[in-house]
């Protein structure tokens, strides 16, 4: 069967990982890829909503090879009374921990760039397709990136300045919903609620600027992180397949 769809070049990833990378944009009107035009890139990329079977096998006819498979959830926020210094205060007696959430600002770069760098293990930017290096390096600039507002637009995080035991970075994608980009809590914390913590803040956060929802993704095999998205209230929107060749 043709796959029919459009080799778009993604110029961000190229320029960042150094080499060039594509996207296949699935378009019915369009020709039927051909290995010549997948040669142009050293990684084209496509993603198969999970509910489109026939498409795996399509694209593992072009040579594509499944990567990973990602999970979207979203919740609604809905207009309750913000219970922010209730839940830290619950957190602090519960933990004995220093919890409180807080806008991350420059000096919290360093250290939010070590926790991005180590956390994301389970990444579509994994080996062989990217070194571990390479992974690393992009989640340490998009926790670096969303402190100083760009691509994402900012940065909570959990603990005070100098001690930063969690984080959250948040993107305004649209009037009425944002989107989680990356969580993350240190694992000498973890299990101990400041994911939850965490989560209930991007919430509110979303509160004050009049969201209606908002959406998280992960990888399917990131079970802790989907029973903390299903246990702070999220849902399953859809799934999906990351192939790459
Ligand atoms: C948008 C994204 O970035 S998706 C990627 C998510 N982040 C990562 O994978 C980075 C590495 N992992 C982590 O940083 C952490 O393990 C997190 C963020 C997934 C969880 O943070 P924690 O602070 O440990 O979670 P917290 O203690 O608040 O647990 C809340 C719930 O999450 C779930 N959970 C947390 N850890 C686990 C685990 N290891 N196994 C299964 N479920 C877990 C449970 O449902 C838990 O509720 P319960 O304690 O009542 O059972
Ligand atoms: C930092 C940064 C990134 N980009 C570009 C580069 C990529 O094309 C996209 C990000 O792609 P995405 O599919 O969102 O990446 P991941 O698969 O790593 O993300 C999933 O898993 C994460 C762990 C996390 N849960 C995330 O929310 C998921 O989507 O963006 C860019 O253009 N500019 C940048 O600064």
């Amino acid at each position: 069967m043709p796959v029919h769809a459009n080799i778009e070049p993604l110029r961000w990833e190229s320029d960042f990982f150094g080499f060039a990378s594509g996207k296949l944009v699935f378009d019915p009107a369009a020709p039927p890829v051909s290995s010549a035009g997948l040669d142009a890139f050293k990684i084209v990329q496509a993603k198969v909503a999970a509910q489109c079977p026939q498409q795996l096998d399509a694209l593992a006819a072009l040579g594509f090879r499944l990567v990973e498979g990602e999970t979207d959830l979203s919740v609604e926020i809905t207009p309750t009374l913000k219970p922010a210094k209730d839940k830290n205060v619950q957190s602090e007696a519960n933990s004995g921990l220093p919890a409180e959430i807080r806008l991350a600002g420059a000096a919290d770069i360093p250290a939010l760039r070590v926790m991005a760098s180590t956390a994301f293990t389970l990444s579509r930017f994994r080996e062989p397709w990217y070194s571990s290096a390479d992974s690393s390096r992009f989640y340490a600039l998009w926790a670096e990136n969303a402190v100083l507002g760009r691509f994402d637009h900012c940065c909570l995080v959990a603990g005070p300045p100098g001690a930063v035991i969690g984080m959250v970075t948040l993107r305004d994608i649209s009037a009425g919903e944002a989107r989680i980009g990356l969580l993350a809590v240190d694992p000498l914390f973890g299990g101990r609620g400041i994911g939850r913590l965490l989560f209930n803040a991007a919430q509110d956060w979303c509160r004050d600027r009049h969201k209606k929802r908002l959406r998280v993704a992960t990888q399917t095999g990131n079970i802790a992180a989907l029973r903390l998205y299903i246990a702070c209230g999220a849902t399953i929107d859809g799934a999906a397949y990351w192939l790459y060749r």
